[in-house]
């Protein structure tokens, strides 16, 4: 089956070509259901990804159960359209082009500034009018000013070499902002909001819209600016209160301000901001350049095709950035990891707390935060079958209020690698630890408090008994009745004569009445049967 690609935005056509030209790659182009909730919903049923710009909103309502879809790119940086924690959710890697629109971006809130500050949609719109207003019309430079930009990534960074440029003096505020950093772009680090107000003429926002910046410029902050200062907005219209900005134009305490963006888009004809004579609007265009939308449309094919077709990973939201080398190295340990969350799950000891995972040896050396994904995907599986995997699987146990943690030690220990995972529950702890022998056989080394050398596939009957004569023969009869073969047995112990523990690999699924004749026999303390893929067997997110 070619993998179908959903486009609802309009990209551009050099996207969509690459998309194209790839041998099993299907793309439909469908901008009519950017605002049919059901059409999409129904759409995304027959769709392996979905390619976005910021006209869709991709909402869990639509992402609710869809079990075809794997990836969402967005052409663009802002994810602010999907709701990534359902995507998450129902396993679906979000993925966003960072860079190809950041020039484009940076060049627009200049443009937006300097027609901001001399005027220049009014000035056009008055000539156009048969006006010739040149005394009202007299403007601001910007060389000598003071431009405060809040956010300094990629957007922030090129605006202030851009500000740089004009002569005028930059200010930034930004979590993740070093002194280092901003002494390199030639700029002054503000370490707190607050300090950052009185200073500016000019306030400029590049964050992305998040709970905390939600209506960062609102009546409060405002007053803590100095008068005749001016704002632009090319981020998220979420980061203004436009009633509040409003306000404090028509007060005469703001100068003026210059937005690309708004919330909702398009904004209702009543809005606050949109039809003011101070206000500069542009429909959210910072990144409408033929420059950015070839590089973001190219880059978001690639991340698809990358994804798709070559189980790469890169720039995902949601999930660490795995490569296809690297998912060839770990996936022997994704494997092992799963299997042993895949027995954890069917032991049935307990409501669980939580699971720690203790990696020894080369496998300390890996990114074991995935492995403990894949553990976590193995866990949760037999609960929740096709939907969970190596996205979703931690948050899934998060959501839970089950607490995952790493313990590594490169330390050898007897195995070059062992993968050791202990589960609290409410009852008791519970250990099992794995091991590969080889790169292909993935081994049961440990399991509660006893030594073993046990395959870890296929169909697994685990008994706890007493060590005495004569079991093991009265098991392999009871079998042998029923036509079950058995393929591996292996026995653990800790003193001759005490408590033992019994794993073995059958070639069938046993029947209750052989369960039960296992259970009934005098020695045996407690069974459980355990399946497990068979020798080799791969989910698909491991066969990428
Ligand atoms: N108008 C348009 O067409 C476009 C808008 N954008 C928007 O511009 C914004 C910035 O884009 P990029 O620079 O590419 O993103 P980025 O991720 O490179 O930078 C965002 C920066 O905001 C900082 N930040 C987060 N919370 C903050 C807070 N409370 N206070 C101060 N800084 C905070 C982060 O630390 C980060 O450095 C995004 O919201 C993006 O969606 C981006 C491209 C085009
Ligand atoms: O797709 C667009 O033009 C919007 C770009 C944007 O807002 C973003 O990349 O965050």
């Amino acid at each position: 089956m070619p993998h179908r690609v959903l486009v609802t935005d309009k990209v551009s056509e050099e996207g969509l070509a690459l998309l194209k030209a790839e041998p099993d790659f299907e793309v439909i182009v469908r901008t009519e259901l950017a605002k049919d909730v059901p059409g999409l919903k129904a759409a995304l049923r027959e769709a392996d990804a979905l390619v976005v710009r910021s006209g869709t909103q991709v909402t869990a309502e639509i992402l609710e159960g869809q079990t075809r879809l794997k990836a969402i790119a967005r052409a663009g940086v802002g994810v602010d359209n999907i709701d990534v924690p359902a995507a998450t959710k129902n396993g679906i890697v979000v993925m966003n082009t960072p860079g190809g629109n950041t020039v484009s971006t940076a060049e627009h809130t200049m443009a937006l500034m300097l027609a901001l500050s001399r005027n220049v949609p009014q000035a056009d719109a008055s000539l156009k009018a048969g006006r010739w207003d040149r005394n009202k019309l007299t403007g601001r430079q910007l060389e000598g000013k003071t431009l405060g930009i809040i956010g300094m990534g990629r957007v922030g960074q090129a605006v202030a070499q851009r500000a740089l440029g004009f002569e005028m003096r930059v200010l930034g505020f930004d979590p993740f902002l070093s002194a280092e950093r901003a002494t390199e772009l030639g700029i002054e680090s503000i370490p707190h909001l607050h300090q950052l107000w009185g200073q500016c003429d000019y306030i400029t926002l590049h964050t992305p819209l998040t709970a905390d910046t939600k209506d960062l410029i609102n009546a409060e902050t405002i007053a803590q600016m100095r008068p005749g200062v001016r704002i632009i907005n090319c981020a998220r219209g979420g980061l203004i209160d436009p009633a509040a900005l409003r306000e404090a134009i028509d007060s005469g305490h703001v100068a003026g301000a210059a937005v690309d963006v708004f919330e909702p888009e398009p904004p209702p004809a009543d809005h606050p901001l949109v039809g003011h004579p101070k206000v500069v609007v542009t429909p959210h265009l910072g990144a409408s350049t033929e420059e950015a939308q070839v590089a973001v449309a190219e880059e978001a094919a690639r991340l698809l095709v990358d994804f798709l077709a070559r189980g790469q990973v890169r720039f995902a939201v949601n999930m660490a950035t795995l490569n296809r080398a690297e998912l060839d190295d770990l996936r022997q340990y994704l494997d092992l990891a799963r299997r042993l969350g895949m027995l954890h799950a069917q032991m049935d000891r307990g409501i669980i707390k939580s699971a720690t995972l203790r990696y020894r040896g080369e496998v300390a050396g890996k990114n074991t935060r995935l492995i403990t994904a894949a553990f976590a995907a193995g866990w949760m599986e037999t609960a929740l079958g096709g939907q969970v995997n190596l996205v979703n699987a931690e948050a899934g146990l998060k959501e839970r209020g089950i607490t995952l943690t790493e313990e590594k030690s490169t330390d050898p220990g007897d195995f070059s690698s062992m993968i050791q995972a202990e589960v609290e529950t409410d009852r008791k702890g519970y250990v099992a630890s794995g091991t590969l022998f080889g790169r292909e056989f993935l081994r049961l080394v440990r399991l509660g408090p006893y030594r073993l050398d046990a395959h870890l596939d296929g169909n697994l009957l685990i008994f706890t008994h007493n060590d005495r004569p004569g079991l093991i023969g009265a098991l392999g009869t009871e079998f042998g009745k029923r036509g079950v073969n058995i393929a591996q047995m292996n026995v653990g112990r800790e003193t001759q004569g005490g408590e033992a523990i019994g794993v073995v690999n059958l070639d069938a699924v046993p029947d209750e009445e052989a369960l039960k004749a296992v259970s009934d026999h005098p020695d045996v303390i407690s069974v459980s049967f355990i399946k497990l893929p068979a020798h080799g067997e791969l989910p698909s997110w491991l066969q990428l």
